[in-house]
């Protein structure tokens, strides 16, 4: 009911644009007007007799509007467009960035808004004196703060999302994920934000003009009014011609924007609610208490991390500890299984081997990979590590992929990000990535929603493979899925493991998962390692009271354990 009314006020508001537009372009060639000859102009003498009863002055009148709408609209619209310009620059830097970028920006965009509006404008174009430019350079410094605000609020949603995480972990650029991810999602929002400003752009041009701030040779709506009033129209009959007329063009543009910006704003608001929905992150609990830490090593380390300590602080408040004291080596073609609760770290500890800890957490420790430390490489650096040589399989597939995309656009974009390849090298490696990964090419057309979890999990297992990485991390990759999917899924990653010589560091709080792919288990228990060993030694020798608690919570039938009986 709502989007039809929506639809109907769009085709309204576009109905009024279009019959302005025709009027603004066949106007001045179709209706003959010379100021030189008719005094029937507010320019010649609006105040006197001759501009009552004539009949050149319907003409005369419907001329200099449209010779006034080419002015009114040009600045309308290029207004807009400047303080656009200015706004989404802002908007971007503050809300991508973060940081002190964001907050200077932002006190700027507060002081912004809050200077008096009128005055202000007034100010501006007394200073900088009467013309166009002048006329678009108070619209574009008055405007961009709000466009600015917005994008920016925007920016920090959506920056944390799945599709923007995954193009991040598996090494893509800033700009790279501003133009593939970050502004394709919020683009649909910018298109009625430009309409408001050009709807705002003419109100002000209109007013600019109005007191005399316009360019005094080029007649838009608004100098029109400016020369009725200054020739006393406002206190005689002329205002029925001098004043009705360009207040009813600038009314009628102004509503015609209106319309259309409204339908806009209801058609793009639902994909971008859709968006929301499927890309957000989960929250986390808190939780945090010291405990022991196991510590094992070794030279030939795949992965070695030594004292690896990550805390949240909190506002007024006592740090989250979500990792303490953290000495973990992963070996060529070795699973490490890490098991914990909800809360203990895990998803903390992939984001720190990434380099991809949220604010406001403050890391110590070393992580090195293949001898190199992941905590001293730059940003460039890490962005070609990151897929290449490390990769990381996100909690929840659904939330690593693009939702607007197909299967062969996202396995393409996630070549892109590491190498050029030729159309038909980048098809011959999607259809070899998808065949070890058992997705049957006609599903390369296919957009995630159309999959099952399972297949979504195989494609977001091919995207963090498609770069031949040594390394991943698979962050609970079976979350949500029932228990012979799950089995699936884990035979997959194993096959995969054992035909690439990946080594793997597995995430999971099910420790019967764990148990079927990981050669070695360490068990974290509230940011810190409690246990470790095989998952036969821990299964019978541990006498750790936390592996035991995780051990009788596995559930049983008559005595078996349950997953036990699912053979891989
Ligand atoms: N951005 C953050 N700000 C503050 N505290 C955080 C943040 N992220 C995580 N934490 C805290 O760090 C601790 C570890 O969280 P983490 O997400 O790593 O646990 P997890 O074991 O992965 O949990 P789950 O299995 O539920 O994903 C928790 O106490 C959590 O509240």
């Amino acid at each position: 009911m709502r989007s039809n009314r929506a639809g109907a006020m769009g085709l309204v508001g576009l109905f009024m644009l279009a019959a302005m537009l025709l009027f603004t372009l066949l106007g001045p060639a179709l209706i003959p007007y010379d100021p030189a000859e008719r005094s029937g102009s507010p320019l010649a003498a609006p105040g006197n007799g001759h501009l009552l009863g004539t009949n050149d002055i319907g003409q005369d009148i419907l001329a200099e509007l449209a010779t006034g709408a080419r002015v009114s609209l040009t600045i309308g619209l290029v207004g807009a467009l400047a303080s656009m310009l200015i706004g989404v620059a802002i908007g971007v830097l503050a809300g991508y960035r973060g940081g002190w970028a964001d907050t200077l920006l932002m006190r700027l965009v507060d002081v912004s808004l809050t200077l008096p509006f009128l005055p202000l404008m007034i100010v501006i174009g007394v200073f900088l004196g009467p013309s166009m430019s002048t006329q678009i350079l108070v619209i574009a410094i008055l405007m961009w703060a709000k466009v600015a605000r917005e994008l920016r609020s925007q920016i920090l949603s959506v920056r944390t999302r799945g599709p923007v995480q995954a193009a991040r972990a598996m090494g893509a650029g800033d700009l790279y994920i501003l133009r593939r991810h970050i502004l394709p999602m919020t683009v649909p929002l910018m298109i009625p934000q430009f309409i408001q400003a050009v709807t705002a752009s003419i109100l002000m041009e209109s007013s600019l003009s109005f007191l005399g701030l316009g360019d005094p040779l080029a007649k838009s709506w608004g100098s029109i009014l400016f020369y009725a009033n200054a020739r006393s129209a406002f206190l005689t009959d002329a205002w029925i011609w001098w004043v009705v007329p360009p207040g009813l063009c600038i009314v009628w543009t102004v509503l015609g924007c209106s319309f259309v910006g409204y339908w806009l704003e209801e058609r793009v608001s639902p994909r971008l609610q859709s968006y929301t929905a499927l890309g957000k992150i989960t929250p986390k609990k808190t939780a945090g208490r010291p405990a022991s830490a196991a510590r094992t090593g070794g030279e030939s380390a795949a992965l070695r991390i030594d004292g690896l300590s990550v805390r949240y602080p909190k506002a007024g408040g006592e740090a989250v500890a979500a990792l303490r004291d953290i000495d973990l080596a992963v070996h060529p073609a070795e699973i490490v299984g890490i098991v914990g609760e909800s809360g203990s770290g895990k998803t903390t500890m992939a984001s720190a081997i990434m380099q991809m800890l949220k604010p406001p957490a403050a890391r110590t420790g070393s992580i090195r990979l293949g001898g190199d430390e992941l905590t001293a490489l730059s940003d460039r650096e890490l962005r070609a590590a990151r897929g290449r040589r490390i990769a990381l399989i996100p909690q929840a597939a659904m939330n690593a992929l693009n939702p607007v995309w197909t299967v062969r656009k996202q396995l393409t974009e996630a070549i892109r990000c590491h190498r050029k390849l030729s159309r038909a090298d980048t098809q011959a490696r999607i259809e070899q990535l998808l065949g070890q990964v058992g997705i049957e090419p006609r599903y390369l057309a296919a957009y995630p929603h159309e999959l099952s979890g399972g297949m979504r999990q195989r494609v977001v297992i091919a995207m963090a493979l498609v770069n031949e990485p040594s390394f991943v991390i698979a962050d609970e990759p079976t979350t949500g899925l029932d228990v012979l999917v799950q089995v699936e899924i884990i035979a997959l990653l194993k096959k995969l493991q054992q035909e690439l010589g990946l080594s793997m560091i597995f995430i999971s709080h099910d420790l019967p998962v764990v148990k079927r792919i990981a050669d070695r288990i360490v068990i974290l228990d509230r940011g810190s390692v409690v246990d470790e060993g095989t998952p036969g030694h821990l299964s019978v020798h541990s006498g750790h009271p936390y592996t035991r608690k995780l051990m009788d919570a596995i559930p049983s039938i008559g005595g078996r354990q349950m997953r036990q009986e699912v053979q891989l």
